[in-house]
């Protein structure tokens, strides 16, 4: 079995590309950075280490890579042949990839009726539907058509904490906690669904990625946010911060609240959820920067993602105002990080506009809404954690 797989980062290498493997695949990974590019094909395998007290490793075997740059041509022969597709490259490149992906697709529905299922396996909610959208956009409505016939876009919720790979001899090896999950979007799936040993399909994906999303990243916000405020350079470091643990409950409180009260879930499972994510953020043997987990902070203040969207379910349901995921959001809005181009846009957005209008530009929220008065109060509140 072929699978083509965009994005030979952490996640790619550390999470799918060691499930594919596991199920029997050989996976072609497509990525822009030449040197990892060739180091696959030099390799043709490479080290995946569970960061737990025995750590334990497995060899991923199998693997080639493709620079989509240098060699497009060979991506569009790999995706005519490809029995699955999919993505770990970050919801911003998302568009970016979607016209080789297009330009596979076209050649494939006119050399083969074989359906074939597409994955993005990214942070946000909708991420196949996306890539589908933006795919689309660079085909006539002939071929549309023909791909709807053909060709699955599931949207799927990835979750398996991978920090960068930094002091490592070894550019491909690759360090993840041990726990994971990939859930995917069964009905829209084309043909019979894609058997990976690890993926649990489900009839309706929304409470999971919701449940993930708002969760598992609502979390790590807090010591990637508050935690910089305060001075720590790791997730590690923050999660020791008695500050930094207050908060992470009480926005897990919040967002659990929201969640609970639109997907019914049960509250007692909920919390054993939430007890064992703040856990997995304290794992010794995972060394995060706060820059990573912090990273593209406009996005994450985006209206469906992880703080915003959570923030305004709970003012739905319960009438009342976030302190915990206001005072998270005024942390992101002091986020500063000359390395994360998001980080710099911000600040000058903030330098030019104000935190009032450029939350409210961010967030696409009414500058009526109660979240954003609730936030720029916590702008003060915040101060007196960096004591
Ligand atoms: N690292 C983590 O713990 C988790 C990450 N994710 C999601 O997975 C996605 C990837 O994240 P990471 O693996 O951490 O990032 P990463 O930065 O390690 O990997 C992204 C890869 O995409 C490649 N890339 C960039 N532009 C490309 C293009 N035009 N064509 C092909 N490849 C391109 C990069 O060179 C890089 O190798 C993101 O959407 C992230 O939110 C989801 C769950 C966990
Ligand atoms: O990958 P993003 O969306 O930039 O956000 C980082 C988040 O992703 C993860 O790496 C995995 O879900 C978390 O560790 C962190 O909350």
């Amino acid at each position: 079995m072929l699978a083509v797989h965009f994005g030979a980062g952490n996640i790619g290498r550390g999470f799918i590309g060691a499930l594919l493997y596991q199920s029997g695949y050989h996976t072609t990974f497509v990525d822009v950075n030449d040197a990892v590019i060739q180091e696959l094909n030099n390799k043709q395998q490479y080290t995946v280490i569970l960061a737990a007290e025995q750590n334990e490793s497995l060899t991923v075997k199998n693997v080639s890579g493709i620079n989509s740059v240098t060699s497009p041509e060979k991506v569009i022969e790999a995706i005519i042949k490809a029995d699955i597709v999919t993505t770990a490259v970050g919801p911003t490149i998302l568009p970016v990839i979607s016209n080789l992906i297009s330009k596979g697709l076209r050649e494939r529905i006119n050399s083969t009726k074989r359906q074939l299922n597409i994955i993005a396996c990214e942070n946000m909610v909708g991420g196949s539907s996306l890539l589908k959208e933006k795919v689309f956009e660079h085909l006539t409505e002939e071929e549309q058509a023909a791909c709807n016939d053909l060709i699955g876009f599931p949207n799927a919720a990835v979750d398996r904490i991978v920090p960068n790979q930094v002091n490592k001899k070894d550019l491909l090896e690759v360090s993840v906690e041990p726990y994971f999950e990939w859930v995917v979007d069964e009905p829209a799936i084309k043909g019979d669904v894609p058997s990976v040993d690890g993926i649990m399909y489900v009839k309706d994906l929304t409470p999971y990625i919701e449940r993930k999303l708002f969760t598992v990243n609502t979390g790590h916000a807090v010591p990637a946010y508050i935690g910089h405020y305060i001075g720590y350079d790791t997730i590690y470091e923050a999660m020791n911060d008695i500050n930094v643990q207050e908060i992470i409950r009480g926005v897990l409180a919040e967002s659990g609240e929201a969640l609970i009260q639109t997907y019914q879930f049960d509250r007692k499972e909920h919390q054993a959820y939430i007890n064992n994510i703040i856990q997995r953020f304290k794992n010794p043997y995972i060394s995060d920067e706060v820059t990573r987990v912090g990273r593209g902070p406009i996005r994450k203040l985006g209206p469906n993602d992880r703080l915003i969207r959570p923030a305004c379910i709970y003012i739905n349901v319960t009438g009342k105002t976030p302190s915990y995921l206001a005072k998270t959001i005024a942390s992101v809005l002091q986020y500063t990080n000359s390395h994360d181009e998001e980080a710099i846009k911000l600040q000058q957005m903030i330098k030019e506009m104000g935190y009032n209008k450029t939350l409210q530009s961010v967030s696409q929220l009414d500058l009526q809404h109660p979240l954003i008065s609730a936030v720029l109060d916590e702008l003060d509140e915040i101060k007196v954690l960096k004591g």
